[in-house]
């Protein structure tokens, strides 16, 4: 095991079940608040939820960021995405600036935005961009690797670090976001990879691609994966082979949170199979995620349904970015507020049925 393996593999070691305690007590508190039990739906499966994770009936989740990972894809040159792949530094610009929809509904709930360069082929530099490229774009995966083993540890190395130095700052709540062109290609070749569903069932159309975009995406993938024949059991051997820089970015940011015992909320398709890898690394990195929305994006039910998750929106969102992790948040603090504002019905005077 060579040093970043050794580092990965000490990390999964402190990733841990859920306080099931704290569930049961914060179950057991939610059924003396001024409601019929349970009528608060999954409000209250969150906050149980929320206490597993933390420990804490009622945790401090006022500090938070959506942690947005940026990478480019060789891919592109198949014509798999309906936009040029110079958008993606564009859009890290825009996030840098304050002007991306991620900025706003952060802003909205909150959230700092954090955007690290974890693989976008072109130079970049802003003093507010976390530099941690590990190459310029992957290479294409339906002639060759995406990327090394090596380059794989360290884009989720870059995830963890992140995590870590914000975790130090005081962020107690993390979300995940995503820019790269062309990344819903690889995200399904992960996600047929990890799961064995059909290439159909896995593939979209992404940003927008018309029938013919469609169809290329799809041979794309079969191509991939007839080339690599990835290993479902070796997830890191998975997003090295189909998979992109800021998925693998992204697995660290999922492990990272859960080795803190921190929630980690997940935005759209391509964080979802982030997840989905991180989690067969490290099963016991699922009891920190809560699922934000379903996104259009084909893909997203069957990769939500491998990991066993309920999204508690559905918007018709497919932007990525966080957009919808960032307005999960809300709903986040609408559990955390149940737990410390509602009226028992002792308190209330109010009589129990
Ligand atoms: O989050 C989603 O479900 C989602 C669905 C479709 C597209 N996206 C975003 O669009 C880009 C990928 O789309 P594409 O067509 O270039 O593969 C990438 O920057 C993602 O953030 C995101
Ligand atoms: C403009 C644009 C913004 C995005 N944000 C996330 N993915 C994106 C893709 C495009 C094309």
């Amino acid at each position: 095991m060579n040093k970043l393996e050794q580092e990965l593999s000490d990390r999964l070691s402190r990733i841990g079940p859920p306080d099931e305690q704290a569930v049961s007590r914060a179950a057991a508190y939610l059924d003396t608040l001024t409601k019929p039990p349970g009528s608060l739906g999954k409000l209250e499966t969150l906050a149980c939820r929320l206490a597993g994770i933390t420990g804490e009936l009622r945790p401090d989740l006022s500090r938070r960021a959506v942690v947005v990972m940026a990478g480019d894809h060789g891919v592109c040159a198949e014509g798999v995405s309906a936009f040029p792949q110079e958008v993606t530094p564009q859009m890290v610009m825009n996030f840098l600036a304050g002007g991306a929809a991620i900025n706003v509904l952060a802003r909205q709930a909150g959230a700092e935005v954090v955007c690290v360069d974890v693989g976008v082929a072109a130079e970049l530099s802003h003093p507010r961009l976390v530099a941690a490229k590990v190459r310029p774009g992957t290479g294409n995966l339906a002639k060759e690797a995406a990327m090394t083993r090596e380059e794989a540890l360290q884009a989720v190395k870059a995830g963890i670090d992140v995590v870590d130095r914000l975790y130090g700052d005081g962020v107690r709540l993390f979300a995940t976001g995503e820019m790269g062109i062309g990344n819903t290609t690889p995200s399904a070749a992960m996600l047929v990879a990890l799961t064995g569903i059909g290439v159909e069932a896995a593939v979209g159309r992404g940003t927008g691609v018309d029938d013919a975009g469609l169809a290329r995406k799809r041979d794309v993938v079969r191509r991939a994966l007839d080339l690599h024949r990835p290993d479902a059991s070796d997830p890191l051997g998975v997003v090295a082979a189909v998979g992109g820089l800021e998925i693998a970015g992204l697995m660290g940011v999922v492990l990272g949170a859960a080795s803190r015992r921190c929630p980690v909320v997940i935005d759209g398709f391509i964080s979802t199979v982030a997840a989905l890898a991180a989690v067969r690394l490290c099963p016991q990195a699922a009891s920190c995620l809560i699922a934000s929305h379903r996104s259009q994006e084909h893909g997203h039910a069957a990769a939500l349904e491998a990991l066993g998750l309920s999204p508690m929106l559905e918007l018709e969102m497919r932007l990525g970015e966080g957009t919808g992790a960032a307005l999960a948040m809300h709903l986040i603090d609408a559990a955390c507020r149940i737990m410390s504002e509602m009226a028992t019905f002792a308190q209330a005077g109010v009589s129990k049925g």
